[in-house]
């Protein structure tokens, strides 16, 4: 995949979908790939999937399934209905509800269309060590963990894992480089960081960490440019390659 622009999810973290299509004006021709998650999800409708799909856009919907087998299959069942091009659950819930979670989608895959890639999120980008080890409840090094997820999430039957660019190079070698990863926690140089914890540049994830995807929304969506902060992040990324 030569054109970054391929490998960039832009994250539609909007509470309408006419923001959601504002933001998409001022971007257009540029951004391919877009995500869909919880605020706008909820907000706008199943109906935003197939409305950015017939708009050109490949869809990422990020709603994190977390229940039990049965729960978690029936919902990958109906999201899968929607023609999203990639899905996830959380790894944690473990292997037996993502093995169920790959079946719903497999039933829920329209015939003759491509089944949606099945990623697992091992730990949230916005998690330290030590709020996984004191709050979470889970000792150790927060890399062992994301590598043991990623390892379960593997063994499911899932496609790959989000994480943060860090750990790509851990999750690669313990699970293959056909083993995607999708990598929120994306900060060009100088922005503040926010509440991400796990964090690196464009320039980072894709080229150096070689994160297959990365996740970007508030240093684009928010910014008071955001056609001049994209091209700012495409010139700087064709700059470094
Ligand atoms: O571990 C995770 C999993 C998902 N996300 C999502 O990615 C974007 C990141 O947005 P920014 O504005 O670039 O911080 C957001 O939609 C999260 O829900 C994540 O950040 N970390």
């Amino acid at each position: 995949m030569t054109d970054f622009r391929e490998r960039i999810i832009l994250a539609l973290d909007f509470g309408s979908p006419e923001e959601a299509y504002a933001c998409l004006d001022r971007l257009t021709g540029d951004v391919k790939y877009v995500k869909v998650g919880m605020e706008l999800f909820y907000a706008a409708g199943p109906a935003i999937v197939s409305t950015l799909k017939e708009r050109g856009f490949k869809v990422f919907v990020d709603l994190k399934i977390h229940d039990i087998p049965n729960t978690a299959q029936g919902a990958m069942r109906s999201l899968a209905r929607l023609g999203a091009d990639m899905m996830n659950v959380h790894a944690a819930g473990g292997v037996k509800m993502m093995a169920a979670a790959r079946e719903g989608v497999e039933q829920g895959t329209p015939a003759g269309s491509p089944r949606p890639l099945l990623i697992g999120v091992t730990m949230l980008t916005s998690t330290s060590e030590d709020v996984m080890n004191s709050q979470l409840l889970i000792p150790g090094k927060l890399e062992d963990t994301v590598a043991g997820y990623a390892a379960f999430t593997k063994e499911a039957g899932l496609d790959g894992v989000v994480a943060s660019p860090l750990e790509v190079p851990l999750i690669k070698e313990t699970c293959g480089t056909s083993f995607v990863t999708v990598t929120p926690g994306i900060r060009p140089a100088g922005s503040a960081k926010g509440d991400q914890t796990r964090v690196t540049t464009p320039e980072e994830a894709l080229l150096t960490l070689n994160s297959d995807y990365i996740v970007i929304g508030r240093a684009i969506t928010g910014a008071v440019d955001p056609r001049a902060a994209w091209n700012d992040m495409i010139d700087s990324l064709k700059a470094s390659r």
